[in-house]
């Protein structure tokens, strides 16, 4: 049997042969591990000889544009449950040996990993012993900075409005990119204050997450994967299980106090109204309900934690999101009503990856990558390429050039 077939998703299927994979790195959480490498296209540090040596890769390249490395970021995720598919795809992949040499003593080198999330710490040793890798544990809340920092930075479309069903990406400009408030919506959610670089706070949180919805609604649905979750989510209608202020207020707005009698008044507010179990409500319409409840709430806190700290705007990360309409636009709705406008929700494009990507920036600068003759530094920019769409492009890779910094 093949190993991988229980794999979840691997959404980074290479669309060309691997050219040598240098530093992996990994994001391994309450419910998702994120694995994050990149493949080299063209390594012209190689191609000239005598411009570079293995200490010297910065400074390299006189120009301003010319790359030292032109290659892809390879994009994967795995269930944590099933850590050992995870396990087979990086060692079949040999990815586990992209990472860097750390020098003990003589005898004893060890091959360590970047590797940030709960999971870095509770599978370090299952790593070492099937693999012989050390995670290199990074603290998470670097890591999701770091990661929607870089993002934000180096693409011109990372991030993206979504409102009456149409995103709209926003330029971010770089010298006005803080303060913002990252709200990242994984098993739990985490809120943080960034202020700059390597200036910010998690300022709140809510144990009330996507692993809320996806194990509440497992249990209430009887669905099997969280995809069939969010699917049976949208066929379903909210209205037939949430109490609507209409449905208390004889089908008229509240209009005194701003709202409109279509606004859930109370969620799953009519499932004690009127004598039904859980059985004659349809699975599509609690999973949608479920969705909209848990959306509207995490919605809401960003907006008072925005509110509290001044904050204009929100980026939503983790992959509760996953690209989701009625998680996106539910979101949105909820900042924008309790804002009055002021604030904005904008989503990432990576949303799921933050971790992973802040994982992959900490490799440290001017380290070998193991097994290879080339170096990344890690002070060097990333770029996309210049023809990148973003409605065209998936994110299961992406083009990436390195740059010296
Ligand atoms: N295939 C999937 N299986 C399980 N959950 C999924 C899946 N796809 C998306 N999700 C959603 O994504 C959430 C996990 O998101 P993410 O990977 O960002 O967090 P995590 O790192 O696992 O959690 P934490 O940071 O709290 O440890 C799940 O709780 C669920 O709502
Ligand atoms: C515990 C983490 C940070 C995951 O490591 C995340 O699941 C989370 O932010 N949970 C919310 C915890 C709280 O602040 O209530």
């Amino acid at each position: 049997m093949d190993p991988r077939q229980n794999q979840i998703e691997v959404i980074s299927e290479p669309r060309q042969s691997l050219g040598q994979i240098s530093h992996l790195a990994l994001d391994i959480g309450g419910s998702l591990i994120k694995v994050v490498y990149f493949s080299v296209s063209r390594d012209d540090c190689t191609d000239r000889e005598g411009e570079s040596s293995a200490n010297d890769t910065l400074g390299v390249f006189k120009g301003d544009k010319h790359p030292i490395l032109e290659g892809r970021l390879h994009f994967a995720k795995f269930e944590t449950s099933n850590i050992n598919d995870c396990l087979e795809f990086i060692s079949s992949r040999k990815l586990h040996l992209g990472g860097f040499q750390h020098h003990e003593n003589l005898a004893k080198d060890k091959n360590l990993i970047k590797a940030t999330g709960g999971g870095a710490n509770k599978f370090a040793e299952l790593f070492k012993e099937k693999l012989g890798i050390d995670l290199d544990k990074e603290d998470e809340m670097d890591c999701l900075v770091a990661g929607a920092t870089f993002l934000l930075k180096a693409f011109h479309h990372e991030a993206y409005t979504y409102m009456d069903g149409k995103k709209h990406f926003v330029q971010i400009d770089q010298s006005n990119l803080y303060p913002y408030l990252l709200v990242n919506i994984g098993s739990g959610v985490s809120m943080i204050k960034v202020d700059g670089e390597d200036k910010f706070e998690r300022v709140s949180g809510t144990n009330v997450g996507g692993g809320t919805f996806w194990g509440l609604g497992r249990l209430l649905t009887k669905c099997k994967s969280f995809d069939e979750l969010l699917e049976l989510s949208h066929r379903g209608n909210n209205r037939v299980i949430d109490m609507l202020v209409g449905d208390i207020n004889g089908g008229m707005d509240y209009s005194k106090i701003g709202l409109s009698s279509t606004t859930i008044a109370s969620s799953f507010g009519k499932a004690v109204s009127n004598n039904k179990e859980l059985e004659d409500y349809k699975p599509e319409d609690i999973a949608q309900s479920l969705l909209r409840m848990i959306s509207y709430n995490i919605g809401q806190i960003s907006h008072l934690n925005a509110l509290q700290f001044g904050l204009k705007r929100i980026f939503f990360g983790g992959f509760f999101i996953q690209d989701q309409p009625h998680t996106m636009d539910t979101i949105s709705v909820a900042v924008h009503f309790w804002s009055k406008g002021e604030a904005k929700a904008m989503f990432l494009r990576h949303e799921g990856f933050l971790g992973a990507i802040g994982a992959y920036m900490s490799y440290p600068k001017n380290k070998l990558a193991h097994n290879q003759s080339m170096q990344i530094p890690l002070a060097a920019s990333y770029a996309a390429d210049p023809n990148y769409n973003p409605l065209n492009a998936d994110k299961e890779s992406m083009e990436c050039s390195v740059y010296a910094a």
